[in-house]
């Protein structure tokens, strides 16, 4: 047996690592996740075709099949269901969130998750899909292992440094005099980028903005949330000031990504409100980290900021990584017909400032 014996769970080998476990469960193709428990055989409902189901049978052997989900949790801990009888189209059924829910409640036959369960889930959502695990016991090969530690591990060193890579010139229509320089993260991810307007450098206490990306609402101009108009209007109050950092991270849909985001979307029209639906996916209202925001500012030279924003945890989270916020500048913008709820959930129940 190939037993994947991990010397440190953070760093360049155990994060490529999983990487190849993320990729390889987004293409339907099962992983390995070596657990306290022995090994742990995942792969991701969402991206498994009848094909895919029947190569996993045969990598489990004979063991049974559990079908895992974040969002079936009991206090102690995920709880799982046994389908080893069933067929692709019914195990995607039964993670659909807009109706597995109550059907299980009332069947009961929620039993508790295999041991590490959590570890499968949390490399779902590190892949940006649904946290919901197709999982089985197996002693087979396999090319793609992790172990629980290097997947507890993961984030948190792709968050502890980032690379600076280019800065460029791009005049902006809100903002002539801008800048943007990149930022690429640890792990070769996505970058996050940092908008300078003027100056920022020389100012004692320059405007910012973190400002997490939304496809929706800052691209196609959404009228579901108001990232676009926050997006723009912290532009515009840079360029007024003279000068301001806009931090754009990479983390669409509060980091759940964008298909998860759209799914949630899918639930508020069933409805739930903006946090509900997150739960009911089995993510945390809020699973964004602020670590490479104050990671940029610090990289900028920016250690004293005025911050535009209404949201709590922006401010907490700069000031636990050492950005002193001088001054909170309110940011919000008068609802369209179709955000007044979401915007009322984020008073209600994020704690936004308003
Ligand atoms: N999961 C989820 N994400 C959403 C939803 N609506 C908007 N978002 C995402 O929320 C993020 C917007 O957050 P921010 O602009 O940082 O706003 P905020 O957390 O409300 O804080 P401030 O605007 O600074 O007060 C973007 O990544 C959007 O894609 C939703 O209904 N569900
Ligand atoms: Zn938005």
């Amino acid at each position: 047996m190939d037993q994947h014996i991990p010397t440190q769970p953070s760093g360049p080998e155990a994060a490529h690592r999983v990487q190849q476990a993320l990729a390889a469960l987004r293409r339907g193709a099962a992983v390995v996740v070596d657990a306290a428990d022995g090994p742990l055989l995942a792969a991701a409902p969402e991206c498994l075709d009848e094909a895919g189901l029947r190569a996993f049978r045969a990598q489990a052997g004979r063991g049974g099949l559990w079908l895992a989900c974040a969002a079936w949790r009991s206090p102690d801990g995920p709880r799982a269901l046994e389908v080893s009888g069933l067929g692709a189209g019914e195990l995607l059924a039964l993670v659909d969130p807009a109706r597995s829910l109550e059907e299980l409640a009332r069947a009961q036959r929620l039993a508790a998750a295999p041991t590490d369960a959590d570890a499968a889930l949390e490399l779902c959502k590190l892949a940006h899909l649904m946290p919901a695990a197709l999982l089985a016991s197996s002693q087979l090969d396999c090319p793609w292992r992790v172990s629980t530690g290097e997947i507890a591990a993961y984030a948190g060193w792709v968050d502890s440094a980032l690379i600076r890579v280019v800065e460029a010139r791009v005049p902006l229509a809100l903002a002539e005099d801008a800048r943007i320089v990149a930022f690429r993260p640890r792990d070769g991810g996505r970058e996050h980028l940092a908008i300078l307007v003027g100056r920022p450098e020389d100012q004692a206490e320059p405007l910012v903005r973190i400002h997490s990306e939304c496809f929706t609402g800052d691209l196609l101009g959404s009228l579901r949330c108001d990232c676009g108009e926050q997006l723009r209007g912290a532009l515009a109050a840079m360029n007024e000031a003279g000068a301001g950092v806009l931090l754009y991270l990479a983390q669409e849909g509060r980091g759940i990504g964008l298909v998860n985001k759209l799914r949630a979307y899918s639930l508020q029209d069933r409805g739930a409100d903006t946090l509900e639906a997150n739960e009911a996916l089995g993510f945390a209202g809020d699973e964004r980290s602020y670590q490479p925001a104050a990671a940029m500012l610090q990289a900028l030279g920016v250690g004293r900021v005025r911050l535009l924003t209404n949201n709590p945890d922006k401010l907490a989270a700069l000031a636990a990584a050492g950005v002193e916020v001088v001054e909170r500048v309110p940011h919000s913008f008068p609802s369209n017909g179709h955000n007044e709820s979401y915007l009322a959930t984020k008073a209600e129940r994020f704690g936004h400032l308003f």
